[in-house]
């Protein structure tokens, strides 16, 4: 992963507020009463057993899915907001992306731009050396010609976070952003993701189910279980192994580190 590629102009981050938001399919919820607040250039990481709401509750804060409740953004209520400035707000990387035939993965990340150029206008100068930036940080040079749905999993899902990141938002939410890399390609990602929170400010909301990554990357920990939050708090305070235990039916022991706590899942007598 290239360090020398220039910085983003920096975008600055945003605070996050969600609060009283219930949602469901049908008549069966799936959330309820979640609330959280992130600062602006925070990182809070969503767990939660299979199925406990996290997905729900990220593309509910994007709007993609029904629900009542509010989400402001710097104060801002999202509900009503013009597409085009959400965009420029909030981007999304989703855990099961679909991506595009027939484009190539440059093109792809180009995409990202769409909030920020004039509609129906060629890419300006401005768009192509930031798409080049975010395609160098995440090691896709190689890769910039090969159509994007011929790349493998771990390779696309670097290439929809580079498509978020050319979006230069002020908020970025993340659906499993590791589920597909290995391990170092995982830490680099992350690694990336903290020194954008750092140095301009970027606000980071990502559902990870790698508790080790997540005590030791999010400031901030929000376990959802069955839909309701039941613990809150820094990575030491929610990833304990009583909490383990009691929402994930898991056996662990828990690690402390100068980053974070490390998870490590012990085998059954
Ligand atoms: N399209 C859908 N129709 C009906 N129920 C759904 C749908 N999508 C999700 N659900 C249900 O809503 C609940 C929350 O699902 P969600 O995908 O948000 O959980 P999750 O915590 O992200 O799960 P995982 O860790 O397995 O990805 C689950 O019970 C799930 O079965």
């Amino acid at each position: 992963m290239s360090g020398q590629a220039a910085a983003p102009p920096p975008t600055g981050g945003a605070r996050v507020e969600v609060i009283g938001l219930d949602a469901g399919y049908g008549r069966r919820p799936a959330l309820s009463a979640v609330r959280f607040t992130v600062a602006a250039g925070g990182w809070l990481g969503i767990i939660g057993p299979n199925g406990s709401g996290k997905s729900t509750l990220l593309r509910s804060v994007l709007g993609l899915h029904p629900h009542e409740g509010q989400v402001r953004i710097d104060g801002l209520p999202l509900t009503g907001m013009p597409r085009r400035d959400r965009a420029r707000l909030l981007a999304y990387a989703p855990q099961l992306p679909v991506l595009p035939e027939g484009i190539s993965t440059r093109d792809y990340v180009l995409l990202g731009r769409t909030p920020h150029r004039p509609l129906l206008a060629a890419p300006r100068r401005v768009d192509r050396e930031v798409v080049a930036d975010v395609m160098g940080r995440l090691e896709l040079d190689g890769l910039a010609d090969r159509a994007v749905v011929t790349l493998s999993g771990g390779e696309q899902q670097r290439a929809v976070l580079a498509r978020a990141l050319a979006q230069q938002p002020r908020v970025l939410l993340l659906d499993e952003p590791t589920a597909a890399l290995d391990l170092g390609h995982a830490q680099q990602v992350l690694d990336l993701l903290d020194r954008l929170r750092r140095q301009d400010g970027l606000t980071v909301v990502s559902t990870l189910h790698d508790l080790t990554l997540a005590g030791q990357y999010a400031e901030r920990l929000t376990l959802l279980a069955e839909g309701r939050v039941v613990a809150e708090g820094s990575p030491a305070e929610v990833l304990t192994a009583a909490v383990l235990s009691e929402h994930y039916g898991a056996r662990a022991r828990i690690v402390p580190g100068p980053h974070g706590p490390a998870v490590l899942p012990v085998r059954g007598a």
